[in-house]
Protein backbone atom coordinates (compact mmCIF):
# COMPACT_ATOMS: atom_id res chain seq x y z
CA UNK A 1 0.00 0.00 0.00
CA UNK A 2 1.47 3.64 -1.44
CA UNK A 3 0.45 6.19 1.09
CA UNK A 4 0.74 10.06 0.33
CA UNK A 5 0.69 12.54 2.93
CA UNK A 6 -0.44 15.99 1.88
CA UNK A 7 -0.01 18.03 5.25
CA UNK A 8 -0.86 21.33 3.43
CA UNK A 9 -1.60 24.70 4.81
CA UNK A 10 -1.89 26.76 8.07
CA UNK A 11 -2.70 23.71 11.15
CA UNK A 12 -2.23 21.02 8.57
CA UNK A 13 1.61 21.14 9.06
CA UNK A 14 0.93 20.91 13.03
CA UNK A 15 -1.91 18.21 12.99
CA UNK A 16 -0.60 15.60 9.86
CA UNK A 17 2.81 14.98 12.24
CA UNK A 18 0.72 13.79 14.73
CA UNK A 19 -1.17 11.86 12.94
CA UNK A 20 1.98 10.15 11.27
CA UNK A 21 3.37 9.21 14.70
CA UNK A 22 0.03 7.34 15.40
CA UNK A 23 0.12 6.02 12.09
CA UNK A 24 4.03 4.98 12.53
CA UNK A 25 3.42 3.30 15.90
CA UNK A 26 0.93 0.94 14.34
CA UNK A 27 3.06 0.47 11.49
CA UNK A 28 6.18 -0.06 14.00
CA UNK A 29 3.92 -3.02 16.30
CA UNK A 30 0.64 -4.61 13.99
CA UNK A 31 2.71 -5.96 10.66
CA UNK A 32 0.79 -3.20 8.77
CA UNK A 33 2.94 -2.60 5.32
CA UNK A 34 2.76 0.87 3.89
CA UNK A 35 5.13 3.11 1.86
CA UNK A 36 4.53 6.71 2.89
CA UNK A 37 5.49 9.46 0.48
CA UNK A 38 4.77 12.99 1.52
CA UNK A 39 3.84 15.62 -0.90
CA UNK A 40 3.56 19.02 -1.74
CA UNK A 41 0.27 21.25 -1.62
CA UNK A 42 -1.39 24.77 -1.39
CA UNK A 43 0.61 27.31 -0.09
CA UNK A 44 4.07 26.37 -0.20
CA UNK A 45 4.45 24.83 -4.12
CA UNK A 46 2.29 27.78 -5.24
CA UNK A 47 5.32 30.40 -3.73
CA UNK A 48 8.18 28.34 -4.80
CA UNK A 49 6.51 27.32 -8.23
CA UNK A 50 3.74 29.14 -9.07
CA UNK A 51 1.21 26.13 -8.85
CA UNK A 52 -0.53 24.70 -5.35
CA UNK A 53 -1.41 21.76 -7.13
CA UNK A 54 2.27 20.88 -8.84
CA UNK A 55 2.62 17.92 -11.60
CA UNK A 56 4.86 15.95 -8.91
CA UNK A 57 2.01 15.81 -6.81
CA UNK A 58 -0.15 15.21 -9.40
CA UNK A 59 1.94 11.92 -10.05
CA UNK A 60 2.15 10.95 -6.59
CA UNK A 61 -1.25 11.04 -6.20
CA UNK A 62 -2.33 9.35 -9.04
CA UNK A 63 0.29 6.49 -7.97
CA UNK A 64 -1.15 6.52 -3.82
CA UNK A 65 -3.41 4.09 -2.74
CA UNK A 66 -4.94 6.01 0.14
CA UNK A 67 -4.53 10.00 0.06
CA UNK A 68 -4.31 12.12 3.86
CA UNK A 69 -5.11 15.23 3.09
CA UNK A 70 -4.25 17.74 6.10
CA UNK A 71 -5.44 21.55 4.79
CA UNK A 72 -5.12 24.39 2.47
CA UNK A 73 -6.24 27.50 2.08
CA UNK A 74 -5.46 31.38 2.65
CA UNK A 75 -8.12 33.99 2.71
CA UNK A 76 -5.43 36.58 1.87
CA UNK A 77 -4.95 35.04 -1.10
CA UNK A 78 -7.89 34.43 -2.72
CA UNK A 79 -7.50 37.04 -5.65
CA UNK A 80 -5.62 34.63 -6.74
CA UNK A 81 -8.38 33.34 -8.47
CA UNK A 82 -8.07 29.87 -10.22
CA UNK A 83 -4.52 29.55 -8.73
CA UNK A 84 -5.68 30.45 -4.97
CA UNK A 85 -3.89 27.62 -2.69
CA UNK A 86 -7.55 26.06 -1.88
CA UNK A 87 -8.54 25.44 -5.20
CA UNK A 88 -5.87 22.44 -4.98
CA UNK A 89 -8.87 20.59 -3.29
CA UNK A 90 -10.97 20.88 -5.85
CA UNK A 91 -8.17 19.74 -8.43
CA UNK A 92 -7.29 16.89 -6.16
CA UNK A 93 -10.90 15.70 -5.77
CA UNK A 94 -11.70 15.98 -9.79
CA UNK A 95 -8.07 13.94 -10.40
CA UNK A 96 -8.88 11.24 -7.84
CA UNK A 97 -12.91 11.23 -8.99
CA UNK A 98 -14.01 11.79 -5.47
CA UNK A 99 -17.71 11.83 -5.67
CA UNK A 100 -19.14 10.54 -2.18
CA UNK A 101 -17.61 11.64 1.35
CA UNK A 102 -18.76 9.99 4.43
CA UNK A 103 -18.55 11.70 8.24
CA UNK A 104 -19.72 10.27 11.16
CA UNK A 105 -20.89 12.48 14.40
CA UNK A 106 -21.12 10.71 17.64
CA UNK A 107 -21.50 12.49 20.97
CA UNK A 108 -20.02 10.35 23.15
CA UNK A 109 -21.26 10.63 27.12
CA UNK A 110 -17.68 11.90 27.73
CA UNK A 111 -17.90 14.39 24.96
CA UNK A 112 -21.44 15.61 26.27
CA UNK A 113 -20.07 18.95 28.20
CA UNK A 114 -18.14 20.08 24.71
CA UNK A 115 -21.36 19.98 22.79
CA UNK A 116 -23.30 23.54 22.62
CA UNK A 117 -26.57 21.87 23.37
CA UNK A 118 -27.74 20.75 26.30
CA UNK A 119 -26.58 17.16 27.37
CA UNK A 120 -30.83 16.30 26.92
CA UNK A 121 -30.45 17.28 23.40
CA UNK A 122 -27.06 16.17 22.51
CA UNK A 123 -27.85 12.37 24.13
CA UNK A 124 -27.41 9.33 22.11
CA UNK A 125 -26.67 11.79 18.58
CA UNK A 126 -24.54 9.58 16.57
CA UNK A 127 -25.25 10.10 12.86
CA UNK A 128 -23.40 9.81 9.34
CA UNK A 129 -23.48 12.51 6.51
CA UNK A 130 -23.10 11.10 3.08
CA UNK A 131 -22.20 14.17 0.65
CA UNK A 132 -21.75 14.09 -2.95
CA UNK A 133 -18.91 16.22 -3.65
CA UNK A 134 -17.64 16.02 -7.68
CA UNK A 135 -20.89 18.21 -8.98
CA UNK A 136 -23.70 20.75 -8.49
CA UNK A 137 -23.25 24.23 -8.35
CA UNK A 138 -19.15 23.23 -7.11
CA UNK A 139 -18.62 21.86 -10.80
CA UNK A 140 -21.53 22.52 -12.96
CA UNK A 141 -20.93 25.13 -15.64
CA UNK A 142 -21.24 27.95 -17.00
CA UNK A 143 -20.34 30.06 -14.25
CA UNK A 144 -19.01 33.25 -13.92
CA UNK A 145 -19.74 37.29 -14.00
CA UNK A 146 -21.51 39.11 -16.98
CA UNK A 147 -23.44 41.88 -17.33
CA UNK A 148 -27.31 41.38 -16.21
CA UNK A 149 -30.08 41.61 -18.93
CA UNK A 150 -33.14 41.12 -16.61
CA UNK A 151 -34.09 40.91 -13.10
CA UNK A 152 -34.12 44.31 -10.66
CA UNK A 153 -31.31 45.68 -12.30
CA UNK A 154 -30.26 45.31 -15.66
CA UNK A 155 -27.13 46.45 -16.61
CA UNK A 156 -24.86 45.88 -13.40
CA UNK A 157 -22.48 42.98 -13.23
CA UNK A 158 -24.02 39.83 -11.74
CA UNK A 159 -22.37 36.73 -10.51
CA UNK A 160 -24.06 33.39 -11.91
CA UNK A 161 -23.37 29.51 -11.35
CA UNK A 162 -24.83 26.62 -12.55
CA UNK A 163 -26.90 23.58 -10.62
CA UNK A 164 -26.89 20.48 -11.89
CA UNK A 165 -26.76 16.87 -11.21
CA UNK A 166 -27.18 13.79 -13.79
CA UNK A 167 -29.46 11.00 -13.08
CA UNK A 168 -26.39 8.63 -12.88
CA UNK A 169 -24.53 11.02 -10.24
CA UNK A 170 -27.29 10.88 -8.08
CA UNK A 171 -27.28 6.92 -8.54
CA UNK A 172 -24.03 6.59 -7.81
CA UNK A 173 -24.37 9.00 -3.81
CA UNK A 174 -27.52 7.17 -3.37
CA UNK A 175 -25.89 3.71 -3.78
CA UNK A 176 -23.38 4.93 -1.39
CA UNK A 177 -25.86 6.51 1.15
CA UNK A 178 -27.94 3.04 1.10
CA UNK A 179 -25.07 1.36 1.83
CA UNK A 180 -24.15 3.77 4.74
CA UNK A 181 -27.18 3.48 6.35
CA UNK A 182 -27.66 -0.37 5.98
CA UNK A 183 -24.57 -0.83 7.70
CA UNK A 184 -25.67 1.45 10.86
CA UNK A 185 -28.96 1.07 12.28
CA UNK A 186 -31.00 1.75 8.68
CA UNK A 187 -33.11 4.67 8.65
CA UNK A 188 -31.93 7.23 5.50
CA UNK A 189 -33.11 11.21 5.41
CA UNK A 190 -32.41 12.79 1.75
CA UNK A 191 -32.07 16.31 2.31
CA UNK A 192 -32.65 18.20 -0.61
CA UNK A 193 -34.79 21.22 -1.63
CA UNK A 194 -37.30 19.79 -4.03
CA UNK A 195 -40.03 22.49 -3.14
CA UNK A 196 -37.82 25.46 -5.20
CA UNK A 197 -35.37 23.50 -7.21
CA UNK A 198 -35.35 21.41 -10.18
CA UNK A 199 -32.03 19.69 -9.56
CA UNK A 200 -33.40 18.46 -6.16
CA UNK A 201 -36.75 17.23 -8.00
CA UNK A 202 -34.12 14.91 -10.22
CA UNK A 203 -32.50 13.84 -6.99
CA UNK A 204 -35.80 12.95 -4.82
CA UNK A 205 -36.93 11.09 -7.88
CA UNK A 206 -33.53 9.16 -8.70
CA UNK A 207 -32.80 8.53 -4.90
CA UNK A 208 -36.54 7.17 -4.54
CA UNK A 209 -35.44 4.61 -7.27
CA UNK A 210 -32.80 3.56 -5.67
CA UNK A 211 -34.61 2.89 -2.88
CA UNK A 212 -36.16 0.18 -4.23
CA UNK A 213 -32.51 -1.67 -3.85
CA UNK A 214 -32.64 -1.30 -0.27
CA UNK A 215 -36.27 -2.54 1.34
CA UNK A 216 -34.46 -2.59 4.37
CA UNK A 217 -33.63 0.66 4.74
CA UNK A 218 -36.53 3.16 5.73
CA UNK A 219 -35.81 6.55 3.68
CA UNK A 220 -37.80 10.03 4.39
CA UNK A 221 -37.42 12.80 2.15
CA UNK A 222 -36.77 16.39 4.24
CA UNK A 223 -36.22 19.73 3.08
CA UNK A 224 -32.47 20.56 3.86
CA UNK A 225 -33.46 24.04 5.45
CA UNK A 226 -35.63 21.83 7.76
CA UNK A 227 -32.85 19.60 8.08
CA UNK A 228 -30.00 22.02 9.68
CA UNK A 229 -32.98 23.13 12.16
CA UNK A 230 -33.65 19.69 12.84
CA UNK A 231 -29.74 18.31 12.86
CA UNK A 232 -29.34 21.25 16.06
CA UNK A 233 -32.74 20.63 18.21
CA UNK A 234 -32.77 16.53 17.69
CA UNK A 235 -29.36 15.61 16.16
CA UNK A 236 -30.21 12.04 18.10
CA UNK A 237 -32.86 11.71 15.92
CA UNK A 238 -30.82 10.64 12.52
CA UNK A 239 -29.12 8.06 11.71
CA UNK A 240 -27.53 8.65 8.12
CA UNK A 241 -28.01 11.89 5.91
CA UNK A 242 -27.99 11.77 2.40
CA UNK A 243 -27.50 15.38 0.59
CA UNK A 244 -25.82 17.28 -2.52
CA UNK A 245 -22.69 19.34 -2.76
CA UNK A 246 -23.33 22.64 -1.35
CA UNK A 247 -26.03 21.89 1.48
CA UNK A 248 -23.79 18.76 2.42
CA UNK A 249 -20.81 21.55 2.85
CA UNK A 250 -23.24 23.21 5.07
CA UNK A 251 -24.78 20.54 7.07
CA UNK A 252 -21.24 19.15 7.67
CA UNK A 253 -20.34 21.98 9.92
CA UNK A 254 -23.33 22.50 11.64
CA UNK A 255 -22.84 18.88 12.55
CA UNK A 256 -19.06 19.26 13.09
CA UNK A 257 -20.08 22.25 15.73
CA UNK A 258 -22.02 19.94 17.57
CA UNK A 259 -20.20 17.56 18.63
CA UNK A 260 -18.10 20.45 20.30
CA UNK A 261 -15.39 20.99 17.91
CA UNK A 262 -14.94 21.15 14.06
CA UNK A 263 -11.67 19.74 14.55
CA UNK A 264 -12.79 16.37 15.92
CA UNK A 265 -14.58 15.30 12.90
CA UNK A 266 -13.24 13.30 10.11
CA UNK A 267 -13.91 11.93 6.86
CA UNK A 268 -13.76 9.33 4.38
CA UNK A 269 -14.18 10.07 0.50
CA UNK A 270 -14.51 7.39 -1.76
CA UNK A 271 -14.31 7.09 -5.83
CA UNK A 272 -15.28 4.29 -8.06
CA UNK A 273 -11.55 2.53 -8.26
CA UNK A 274 -10.86 1.79 -5.11
CA UNK A 275 -8.65 4.25 -4.07
CA UNK A 276 -9.84 6.28 -0.74
CA UNK A 277 -8.85 9.47 0.47
CA UNK A 278 -9.12 11.28 4.09
CA UNK A 279 -9.23 14.49 5.44
CA UNK A 280 -10.48 16.18 9.17
CA UNK A 281 -13.62 18.15 8.94
CA UNK A 282 -11.80 21.80 8.71
CA UNK A 283 -9.57 24.09 7.03
CA UNK A 284 -6.03 25.42 7.67
CA UNK A 285 -7.34 27.82 10.43
CA UNK A 286 -5.10 30.21 10.11
CA UNK A 287 -6.05 32.26 12.93
CA UNK A 288 -4.50 29.78 15.47
CA UNK A 289 -1.81 28.32 12.66
CA UNK A 290 2.20 28.28 13.99
CA UNK A 291 0.79 28.12 17.52
CA UNK A 292 0.65 24.51 18.56
CA UNK A 293 -3.53 24.61 19.64
CA UNK A 294 -4.51 22.91 16.88
CA UNK A 295 -6.64 19.80 17.83
CA UNK A 296 -4.97 17.44 15.90
CA UNK A 297 -7.78 14.66 16.86
CA UNK A 298 -9.87 15.60 13.26
CA UNK A 299 -6.85 13.84 11.40
CA UNK A 300 -5.95 11.20 13.86
CA UNK A 301 -9.11 9.61 12.91
CA UNK A 302 -8.25 10.04 9.61
CA UNK A 303 -5.70 7.64 10.16
CA UNK A 304 -8.21 5.18 11.91
CA UNK A 305 -10.36 5.68 9.25
CA UNK A 306 -7.23 4.39 6.97
CA UNK A 307 -6.61 1.61 8.60
CA UNK A 308 -10.55 0.44 8.90
CA UNK A 309 -11.13 1.15 4.87
CA UNK A 310 -7.78 1.04 2.72
CA UNK A 311 -5.89 -1.51 5.54
CA UNK A 312 -8.62 -3.96 5.92
CA UNK A 313 -7.79 -3.58 10.17
CA UNK A 314 -10.93 -2.26 11.82
CA UNK A 315 -9.46 -3.98 14.97
CA UNK A 316 -6.65 -0.94 14.96
CA UNK A 317 -8.88 1.82 13.31
CA UNK A 318 -10.72 0.54 16.38
CA UNK A 319 -7.73 0.46 19.27
CA UNK A 320 -6.92 4.11 17.80
CA UNK A 321 -10.41 5.58 18.10
CA UNK A 322 -10.40 3.82 21.73
CA UNK A 323 -7.05 5.70 22.74
CA UNK A 324 -8.60 9.05 21.10
CA UNK A 325 -11.93 8.36 23.37
CA UNK A 326 -9.92 7.50 26.45
CA UNK A 327 -7.35 10.79 26.35
CA UNK A 328 -10.55 13.22 26.07
CA UNK A 329 -12.58 11.25 28.96
CA UNK A 330 -9.23 11.74 30.78
CA UNK A 331 -9.91 15.70 30.53
CA UNK A 332 -7.48 16.36 27.84
CA UNK A 333 -8.60 19.35 25.98
CA UNK A 334 -7.28 21.51 23.43
CA UNK A 335 -7.57 25.31 23.61
CA UNK A 336 -11.02 25.36 21.54
CA UNK A 337 -12.45 22.64 23.92
CA UNK A 338 -10.88 23.99 26.78
CA UNK A 339 -13.19 24.71 30.50
CA UNK A 340 -12.68 25.12 33.75
CA UNK A 341 -12.20 21.28 35.36
CA UNK A 342 -10.33 19.81 31.89
CA UNK A 343 -6.88 19.63 31.33
CA UNK A 344 -5.49 22.19 28.53
CA UNK A 345 -2.67 20.44 25.95
CA UNK A 346 -1.48 21.91 22.83
CA UNK A 347 -1.89 19.83 19.87
CA UNK A 348 1.94 18.30 20.07
CA UNK A 349 0.98 17.42 23.59
CA UNK A 350 -2.55 15.88 22.55
CA UNK A 351 -0.91 13.69 20.10
CA UNK A 352 1.81 12.76 22.30
CA UNK A 353 -0.95 11.19 25.05
CA UNK A 354 -2.79 9.35 22.30
CA UNK A 355 0.11 7.82 20.86
CA UNK A 356 1.44 7.09 24.25
CA UNK A 357 -2.68 5.21 25.14
CA UNK A 358 -2.33 3.64 21.91
CA UNK A 359 1.13 1.96 23.15
CA UNK A 360 -0.64 0.88 26.04
CA UNK A 361 -3.57 -0.47 24.31
CA UNK A 362 -1.64 -2.50 21.70
CA UNK A 363 -0.89 -6.34 22.34
CA UNK A 364 2.69 -6.87 23.24
CA UNK A 365 5.21 -7.21 19.86
N1 LIG B 1 -10.45 20.52 3.30
C1 LIG B 1 -9.84 21.70 3.44
O1 LIG B 1 -8.62 21.81 3.31
C2 LIG B 1 -10.64 22.92 3.78
C3 LIG B 1 -11.86 22.82 4.45
C4 LIG B 1 -12.50 24.01 4.83
C5 LIG B 1 -11.91 25.23 4.53
N2 LIG B 1 -10.73 25.27 3.85
C6 LIG B 1 -10.01 26.51 3.57
O2 LIG B 1 -9.33 26.89 4.78
C7 LIG B 1 -9.29 28.32 4.89
C8 LIG B 1 -9.89 28.75 6.21
O3 LIG B 1 -11.29 28.46 6.20
P1 LIG B 1 -12.28 28.73 7.42
O4 LIG B 1 -11.63 29.69 8.38
O5 LIG B 1 -13.60 29.01 6.88
O6 LIG B 1 -12.43 27.29 8.14
P2 LIG B 1 -11.45 26.54 9.15
O7 LIG B 1 -12.02 25.17 9.33
O8 LIG B 1 -10.04 26.62 8.71
O9 LIG B 1 -11.61 27.35 10.54
C9 LIG B 1 -12.89 27.66 11.09
C10 LIG B 1 -12.73 27.89 12.60
O10 LIG B 1 -12.53 26.62 13.25
C11 LIG B 1 -11.31 26.62 13.98
N3 LIG B 1 -10.68 25.31 13.75
C12 LIG B 1 -10.63 24.63 12.59
N4 LIG B 1 -9.94 23.49 12.75
C13 LIG B 1 -9.55 23.45 14.04
C14 LIG B 1 -8.79 22.50 14.81
N5 LIG B 1 -8.30 21.36 14.29
N6 LIG B 1 -8.56 22.79 16.12
C15 LIG B 1 -9.06 23.91 16.66
N7 LIG B 1 -9.77 24.84 16.01
C16 LIG B 1 -10.01 24.60 14.69
C17 LIG B 1 -10.47 27.75 13.39
O11 LIG B 1 -9.53 28.22 14.34
C18 LIG B 1 -11.53 28.75 12.98
O12 LIG B 1 -11.87 29.56 14.09
C19 LIG B 1 -10.04 28.86 3.66
O13 LIG B 1 -9.07 29.20 2.70
C20 LIG B 1 -10.89 27.68 3.20
O14 LIG B 1 -11.17 27.70 1.82
C21 LIG B 1 -10.07 24.14 3.51
C1 LIG C 1 -12.48 24.56 0.78
C2 LIG C 1 -13.74 24.13 0.14
C3 LIG C 1 -13.58 23.98 -1.35
C4 LIG C 1 -14.32 22.84 0.75
C5 LIG C 1 -15.73 22.59 0.20
O1 LIG C 1 -16.56 23.49 0.14
O2 LIG C 1 -15.98 21.42 -0.16
C6 LIG C 1 -14.41 22.81 2.26
O3 LIG C 1 -15.29 23.77 2.77
C7 LIG C 1 -14.80 21.42 2.72
O4 LIG C 1 -15.82 21.28 3.38
O5 LIG C 1 -14.04 20.48 2.46
MG1 LIG D 1 -16.67 22.99 4.13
Amino acid sequence: MRVLALAGDGIGREIMPEALRIFAIVQGRCGVRAELVEGAIGTGPLMDEGNPFPAATETEARNADAVLFGAAGDPSLDHLGPKRPDSAIGALRKLLNLYGLVREYRIADAQLAMSPLRPVRARSTDFAIVREISGDVYAAQPKGQRIAEDGPFPGEVEGFDTMRYTESEVRRIAHLGFRTARARSGRLVSADKSNVLATSRLWQRVVAEVAAEYPDVALTHQLADNTAMQLVTDPASYDTILTANLFGDILSDVASALTGSIGLVASVVFNETGQVYYEPGHGSALDIAGQDKANPIAMIRCVALMLRHSFDRPDLASTVEQAIDEVLAAGLRTAEIHVDGTTLVSCSAMGKAIADRLEALLPPD
